[in-house]
């Protein structure tokens, strides 16, 4: 494997399915993108190429730049250089909401929720956000009950659609979290570490969640997560982040074997 993977077309690079001829547009394409801050480079000049319904995982020591680049690619932060490219489109001086209503929606490390607010409620405030309503001004969640009954149980939630949000499991407020962006109906998800605080119990449901609204939804997901054995049953790629550059790009088994890789990690568990 070779660091010149990471500016290759990302189609076919996964299972080696398709041909050249046949790649489809990237639906999101990386070129150069960095930050620097306070004369701090956190990312260093990344490139990559998602195709359309491909499963990109990103590993990396902590402080690696993950999140980072996650804030780059959905608008939190303005890039210092560099594009984010969507549908072949520049966006990389789009707000974070003119992305997401391009189809691109992401969740968060740390709870985004707010603790009083009962699971419907989050639902149905978030379905009134993307049809572009304000969080301010809050109408009642019965003004979307269809919208919000189909996330809740696609979420495997409506059993809790009374529940505020500080009583909820660390998983079901994962799951939460992932209604939330579901009602937006994201083409592309960027889910940074949607198994943090979830108890080993609960993993396995969520991981079947992510899986079917990737495999069976067919939505592109980008996942920055620290477990490696749910990488390597999800993700079609690994992108390895080390001091803010993208070390590797390859296939799980391909990354895993890769000697630069196990060098990065020494004195980790990869
Ligand atoms: N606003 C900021 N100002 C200055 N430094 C920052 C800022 N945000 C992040 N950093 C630094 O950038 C580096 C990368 O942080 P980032 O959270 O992107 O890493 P990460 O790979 O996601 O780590 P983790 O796996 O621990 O979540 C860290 O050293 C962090 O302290």
């Amino acid at each position: 494997m070779s660091p010149t993977n990471t500016t290759s077309p990302g189609a076919g690079e996964a299972g080696g399915t398709g041909t050249a001829a046949a790649r489809p547009a990237p639906v999101l394409r990386l070129r150069d993108l960095g930050w620097t801050i306070g004369g701090a480079t956190i990312v260093d000049a990344v490139s990559l190429d998602v195709r359309e319904g491909e499963f990109l995982a990103f590993i990396g020591p902590n402080g690696a730049g993950k999140t980072s680049l996650f804030n780059l690619i959905s608008g939190l932060n303005p890039a210092t250089r560099g594009t984010v490219e969507l549908d072949g489109r520049d966006i990389t001086a789009q707000a974070a909401h003119a992305r997401a209503r391009r189809g691109l929606g992401r969740t968060f490390q740390t709870s985004s929720l707010w603790p009083g607010m009962t699971v419907a409620d989050h639902v149905g405030l978030a379905a009134q956000a993307a049809d572009g309503g304000s969080y301010r001004v809050w109408r009642r969640a019965d003004t979307y009950p269809e919208r919000v009954e189909r996330v809740l149980d696609r979420t495997q939630l409506t059993h809790r659609a009374g529940t505020r949000a500080d009583v909820l499991s660390h998983g079901e407020k994962r799951k939460l979290e992932l209604a939330v962006l579901l009602v937006g109906e994201p083409r592309l998800m960027l889910l940074d570490e949607p198994m943090a605080g979830v108890s080993a119990e609960e993993v396995p449901a969520l991981t079947e969640l992510i899986r079917s609204l990737h495999r069976e939804e067919g939505r592109t997901v980008l996942m920055v997560e620290h477990h490696m054995d749910i990488l390597l049953d999800l993700a079609d790629r690994l992108a390895v982040m080390h001091h803010g550059t993208l070390l590797a790009l390859d296939t799980p088994k391909a990354v895993m074997a890769d000697p630069t890789v196990q060098q990065a990690y020494l004195g980790e568990e990869l």
